[in-house]
């Protein structure tokens, strides 16, 4: 055949990582007065959700810089007797699972994160969670949802049966039409954001 090949589609990897790129800067954007009210409605929203407040376990995430805050979610939910674990970062992309045990069990890591310090549960862990409240930078309006690019949450994500609710914290703008996908991408079923509380998608 001699007809000439169609231009390259751009790669999906590529359109995410500008598009990483741009949420990230806008995110810079913010300041520490909208991030405080961001956390208390993001708490007020998914505290209350039942999977989230009957006492099981909940995978969350523990919030840093510019990301979404859940710290009041995690406080929150922890006075509740919720179970909260809390992600540890492993070398190479999979996460690992400890308990938040209140604000003297986290230590600095690598990467600016604040992680537990307690037993760690394996990688598995997360499965046993009722719910799985996962950090994004943007979801979209199938529940696809953009990373910062190592893969943690799709692992986690596949680890986790269909009576888990998962679901995606972001600011009000990061909520889009259409997040480019690849196979391995895990959806969320919801999302939460601090102007349109939680959403089933
Ligand atoms: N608060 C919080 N905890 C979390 C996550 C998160 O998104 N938010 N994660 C969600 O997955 C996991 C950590 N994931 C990470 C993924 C990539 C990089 C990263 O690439 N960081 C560097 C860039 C590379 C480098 O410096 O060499 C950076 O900070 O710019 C860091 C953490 C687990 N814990
Ligand atoms: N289930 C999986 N098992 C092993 N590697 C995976 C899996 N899912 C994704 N990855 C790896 O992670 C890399 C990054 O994926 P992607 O760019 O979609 O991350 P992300 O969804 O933005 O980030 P995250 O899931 O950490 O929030 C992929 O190139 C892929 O190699």
């Amino acid at each position: 055949m001699n007809a000439a090949p169609e231009p390259a589609a751009p790669r999906a990897s590529g359109t995410k990582a500008e598009l990483r790129r741009r949420l990230l800067a806008a995110r810079e954007e913010t300041t520490e007065a909208e991030r405080d009210r961001a956390g208390s409605a993001i708490r007020d929203a998914v505290a209350v959700l039942p999977q989230l407040s009957m006492g099981g376990t909940v995978a969350a995430y523990y919030s840093v810089g510019t990301e979404p805050d859940t710290r009041k979610l995690v406080a929150t939910l922890w006075k509740q007797g919720v179970y909260v674990l809390l992600p540890v970062f492993l070398p190479g992309g999979a996460l690992d699972w400890a308990a938040y045990e209140g604000p003297d069990s986290l230590a600095p890591a690598r990467f600016g994160l604040l992680e537990p310090t307690g037993p760690r549960y394996g990688t598995e862990a997360v499965a046993r969670a009722a719910a799985v409240v996962c950090p994004a930078l943007a979801v979209d309006r199938a529940g696809r949802r953009l990373g910062k690019g190592a893969g943690c949450y799709d692992r986690a994500l596949s680890l986790v049966g269909p009576n888990t609710l998962t679901l995606g914290v972001i600011y009000d703008t990061e909520f889009l039409d259409e997040v480019p996908a690849e196979p391995h991408d895990r959806a969320v079923q919801g999302v939460v954001t601090p102007g349109g509380g939680v959403r089933m998608l």
